[in-house]
């Protein structure tokens, strides 16, 4: 019997909730059945988009959807009123409930959420301030109210277990280091991972002999080099601040930078609470840093399609940043790159920053056809290259939903049986 996942990946400034069918046979290839999700959390009024077959709504305004678990309850409530969806009339048809996680911490691959792993997850809340604590609200929600269904945590860190130690080690006291597991861990994992299956069954190449710069580009981004299809080289660290400039992120900054910003950065910040507990320091390159302090928004559409001053301030920011990864990726992996991969919804929608990021590596090989570029993409992989580019440049529309789904297909072996 079919059995109906429900795959719920909370981002920093959205909810994505996918609606899946397991298959009568074997294979690992799970039938969806309806997509929801909740955009600009930290721009709001937020917005629902919702697909199942031919049923469409899109930028439906929620006043009172103001977070994370919110926007998970309101669609939760969705799905089930909606009379097109009988699979899913009542709760206690969901059987398994994933859930994003961004930090994982040492954990190598995906985990059934007992009280163990709900504790360990939490531990390292204060280390994805803006992802972990919301993922937990919701995996609260669903032990209220879904107690039947597995509940199962995918992490973004553990795609990146493969970091070689000169990487993922920060030159610090290693005593220190090794006892409060300071290293870089890297985040945006099951995007990579959707990234190398995609490009794999693109090119029709094994995933393990897959080299690729792929880019992840939302409202956290990072970059990450990936070498036989695991991860060699990452620009997110120790949390995802690090790295490139987000909606509300600071990305890399000099680390002496704080104790001039403000004396008060190491104290509680004021949003401190049971569930979050940040200073002042990590609330300010977090929370109020990025594009929401240099523009005012963090919709990148505006930023990008903007003439003011701040916007192209910001604009040329992340186009700088961005670029401070591709050549050394490229370099790292010997100039042997079979594709340059963008992702997320900036790397997805905004073709005038592929455009720009591009035209700063031609001198590499990479070169885009402009009307490929410009046009909206609507499979799951679209090549966007110059018909004489020497390198590929791709969009996939990143599915981390859906990888979390196959995820649960191709362990559900070892999740049964615990509880
Ligand atoms: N047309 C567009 N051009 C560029 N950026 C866009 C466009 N539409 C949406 N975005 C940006 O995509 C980002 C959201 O990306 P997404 O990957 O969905 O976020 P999250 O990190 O919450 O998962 C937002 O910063 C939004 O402004
Ligand atoms: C890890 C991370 O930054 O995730 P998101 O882009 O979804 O906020
Ligand atoms: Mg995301």
């Amino acid at each position: 019997m079919p059995e109906i996942i429900l795959s719920i990946n909370a981002g920093s400034s959205s909810v994505k909730i996918s609606v899946y069918k397991t298959p009568e046979d074997n294979s690992h290839v799970p039938t969806q059945l309806a997509e929801a999700t909740i955009e600009g959390l930290t721009a709001p009024p937020a917005r629902l988009k919702y697909e199942r077959g031919d049923e469409k709504i899109k930028g439906k305004e929620l006043e009172n959807v103001k977070s994370q678990e919110d926007g998970f309850r309101y669609i939760l409530d969705h799905l089930t009123k909606d009379k097109g969806l009988p699979e899913l009339a009542q709760k206690e048809d969901i059987r398994f409930t994933c859930h994003r996680v961004v930090h994982g911490g040492d954990y190598p691959r995906s985990q059934v959420i007992d009280q163990e792993t709900y504790h360990h997850i939490e531990e390292l809340s204060d280390l994805a301030p803006l992802h972990n604590a919301p993922a937990l609200t919701i995996v609260r929600a669903v032990t209220n109210i879904l107690p039947h269904a597995k509940n199962i945590a995918y992490f973004d860190s553990s795609f990146h277990n493969t970091l070689p130690d000169y990487i993922c080690t920060y030159p610090i006291d290693q005593g220190v280091a090794k006892k409060n597991k300071l290293r870089k861990y890297g985040f945006h994992g099951i995007s990579y991972t959707f990234i190398v299956h995609a490009v794999s069954s693109y090119l029709k190449k094994p995933a393990d002999q897959l080299n690729i710069i792929a880019l992840h580009l939302g409202s956290g981004a990072s970059a990450c080099c990936i070498k036989g299809g695991k991860s060699l080289d990452t620009s997110m660290g120790l949390t995802p601040l690090a790295g490139l400039p987000g909606a509300t992120r600071s990305g890399s900054i000099d680390p002496s930078l704080m104790f001039h910003f403000t004396h008060s950065a190491g104290k509680p910040s004021r949003s401190s609470s049971e569930k979050m507990h940040i200073t002042e320091a990590e609330e300010i390159l977090n929370k109020n840093s990025g594009w929401k302090s240099l523009t005012g928004t963090t919709d990148f559409g505006k930023i990008s399609s903007s003439n003011r001053e701040e916007d192209k301030l910001a604009f040329n920011i992340f186009v700088d940043r961005v670029l401070n990864y591709v050549a050394p990726y490229f370099t790292k992996l010997n100039g042997e790159v079979d594709a340059l991969v963008f992702a997320g919804g900036i790397g997805e929608r905004g073709d005038k920053l592929r455009q720009a990021v591009v035209q700063g590596v031609k001198c590499l090989g990479f070169a885009l056809d402009e009307k490929k570029n410009g046009t909206p993409v609507e499979s799951a992989v679209t090549n966007i290259s110059a018909s004489d580019a020497k390198y590929r440049t791709l969009v996939v529309q990143t599915d981390e939903q859906l990888e979390m789904a196959r995820g649960v297909l191709v362990d559900k072996d070892r999740f049964v049986g615990k509880k």
